[in-house]
């Protein structure tokens, strides 16, 4: 694909936003629809150009695309799938963000069995805790990666254009099956963003919360950030991502309760090493990703 006639984005906010911003940039499309079921959010889409036209019906939408990229919560994408399907040109790529792969890959199998060579499962390791058009912000993929998981039967030039255009907004683009990428992220994305949620929980269920956040400073802000994030979008992926996430989040428990067993036991040698463990890969680990 040299460039994109006309993209549609199923679901307009900070992901197939900011998707649409880079594609523009590079001059690589050239009519962007955007569909959601929000009227407001579209508007400030159209406002600030991050589309050229705006719909809530995602079949009529599609007419005529020759790409579409699935940006709403996982949760959504299956009912999206099923809507387009009857009316999906032949050679249009499907492409979607969407946290969680193997739950899509099994709804691109179920609603688009015949359209699989055109289909190009993938996600853009880049995000915030904000969300909606108003959000979308050019350069969020550049430098970052994106995972794509192809099916066996996804044709080469179909995964080689949604390549192709994550690398012209500045990503490098890897791919693994969707059983990897679930395990990977449930570690490193799921299970971090259920913690903030639970700390977050824990410190509004004190009797001194509101001190507690008033004087609360840098490290509260960074630890929690991700808190702040979408409850749907993230309610789709505990449930999308449930067999890996509940098996990391109780290693996490294992670790806490080691964690309640040194402090109980004053036990400052092994503090010290424990934390020196963890100290010295988090620092490595921002060494190699700076
Ligand atoms: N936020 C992140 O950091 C991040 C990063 C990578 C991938 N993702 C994934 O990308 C996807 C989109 O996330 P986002 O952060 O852009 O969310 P967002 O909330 O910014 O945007 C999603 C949009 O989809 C719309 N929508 C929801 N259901 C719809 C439906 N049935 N039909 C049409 N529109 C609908 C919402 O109104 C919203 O405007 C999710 O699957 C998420 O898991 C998010
Ligand atoms: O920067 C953030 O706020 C994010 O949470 C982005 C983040 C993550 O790194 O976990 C969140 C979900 C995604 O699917 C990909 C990226």
């Amino acid at each position: 694909m040299s460039g994109v006639r006309k993209l549609v984005l199923l679901g307009t906010g900070l992901i197939g936003g900011s998707f649409a911003l880079a594609l523009k940039r590079a001059r690589l499309v050239q009519h962007v629809v955007g569909v959601g079921r929000n009227a407001t959010n579209l508007e400030r889409a159209l406002d600030l150009n991050v589309i050229d036209e705006a719909s809530h019906d995602a079949a009529a939408a599609v007419a005529g695309a020759d790409l579409v990229l699935l940006g709403t919560p996982v949760g959504q994408m299956g009912a999206l799938m099923q809507q387009i399907a009857p009316v999906l040109a032949a050679d249009c790529i499907v492409t979607d963000g969407g946290s969680t792969k193997q739950d899509v890959s099994a709804l691109f199998r179920q609603h688009l069995p015949r359209h699989l060579s055109h289909c190009v499962p993938g996600h853009p390791i880049a995000g915030s805790d904000l969300s909606g058009a108003a959000a979308a912000q050019y350069g969020l993929f550049e430098g970052r990666r994106v995972v794509l998981t192809p099916f066996a039967e996804t044709a080469q030039n179909a995964l080689e254009q949604v390549q192709t255009l994550w690398q012209q907004c500045g990503a490098r683009v890897y791919t693994m099956t969707p059983e990897q990428h679930d395990g990977i992220f449930a570690a490193v994305s799921h299970v971090p963003h259920l913690l903030a949620f639970a700390y977050m929980n824990a410190v509004l269920a004190k009797v001194d919360a509101q001190p507690c956040l008033d004087f609360a400073a840098t490290g509260f802000r960074d630890f929690t950030r991700i808190a702040g994030s979408h409850p749907e979008m993230w309610r789709d992926i505990a449930v999308a991502n449930r067999e890996a996430i509940l098996a990391d989040l109780k290693a996490c428990a294992s670790q806490l309760q080691h964690v309640i067993a040194l402090v109980e036991a004053g036990n400052t040698e092994g503090m010290e090493d424990y934390f020196a463990t963890a100290s010295r890969a988090r620092v490595a680990w921002g060494q190699r990703h700076k």
